[in-house]
């Protein structure tokens, strides 16, 4: 079944709801006799903006680890866009950011976001073509006119722009985000946060958000993920009901807040 949103740019794009873009069958990891996740039974659906929040331990970054392909559930089942998940990273299905931008310190801005185009020719990796090429992802993260300067030259906010419009390259249908403003001063973030709501809009993409900041959460997620600890499980989804688009003021509403403190409430007891 397709929708259409409305864009912040006004333009209606058409998200494909009520497909699964990830899903987790009692799905567990373990490191040798520790288990980090047990039995998580999750849904993502594909086109929605996921938050993900717990307590320090709990395996949000394992479990993102898990989708990527980075490492094996020790049992259960996990499929994207109903592939295995090497099946996916294969097919560049999804794409991933961290919380250092992991730009290469050589290549310009530009440069840095054409790499895993040059490392698909080079493999011989057929890449999704899109409407988009990196000049233009630089445009969209608001990096127009810097395409030249170098890593160094770049503000900590701008190297994660580069870092997220790199991983839109290929055109993914789930980006993963581990805590990938977590570094960075409150005003940028909050910028920051503004813009990814406007490239989410913009590309309909999938996206599973790890912070430990509630507010962060509320404001970005139509669904916050809560996890609880020792071992990593699901404590319980929150579907955020709140006007869109998403706007600044927000914050300052009495439903963000009580969407907040029921956030902090929970996590009290994860
Ligand atoms: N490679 C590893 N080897 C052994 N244990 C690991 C490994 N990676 C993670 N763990 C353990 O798995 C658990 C979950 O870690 P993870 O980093 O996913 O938690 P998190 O919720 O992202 O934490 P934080 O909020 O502090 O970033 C922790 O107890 C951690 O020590």
């Amino acid at each position: 079944m397709m929708e259409t949103k409305e864009s912040l740019t006004g333009a209606a794009v058409a998200i494909p709801y009520g497909r699964s873009a990830a899903t987790l069958k009692a799905a567990s990891v373990c490191f040798g006799s520790f288990t980090a996740i047990d039995k998580l039974d999750l849904e993502i659906e594909a086109g929605s903006f996921y938050t993900i929040l717990g307590p320090s331990g709990c395996g949000k970054s394992t479990m993102l680890r898990l989708v990527s392909d980075l490492i094996p559930a020790a049992r259960g089942e996990v499929s994207i866009f109903g592939k295995t998940t090497e099946e996916a990273r294969l097919a560049r299905k999804f794409a991933f950011v961290f919380q250092d931008a992991a730009l290469l310190p050589w290549r310009s801005a530009l440069k840095n976001v054409e790499l895993p185009l040059e490392i698909g020719r080079k493999r011989n990796i057929d890449i999704p073509t899109g409407p988009r090429n990196p000049r233009e992802l630089l445009e969209l993260v608001g990096l127009k006119g810097r395409e030249n300067a170098l890593p160094h030259e770049l503000s900590g906010g701008m190297r994660q722009r580069v870092a997220i419009a790199r991983a839109l390259v290929c055109q993914p249908k789930l980006l993963l985000m581990d805590e990938p403003f977590g570094a960075l001063d409150e005003m940028t973030r909050d910028r920051l946060n503004l813009q990814l709501l406007d490239i989410w809009r913009e590309t309909g993409t999938t996206i599973l958000f790890v912070t430990h900041s509630i507010s962060e959460a509320v404001f970005l997620g139509q669904k916050v993920v809560m996890l609880r600890a020792n071992p990593g499980r699901l404590r319980e989804i929150v579907d955020i009901d709140l006007p869109e688009p998403r706007e600044t003021k927000l914050r300052d509403t009495p439903e963000f807040t009580r969407y907040c403190g029921y956030l902090r409430d929970l996590l009290e007891t994860c």
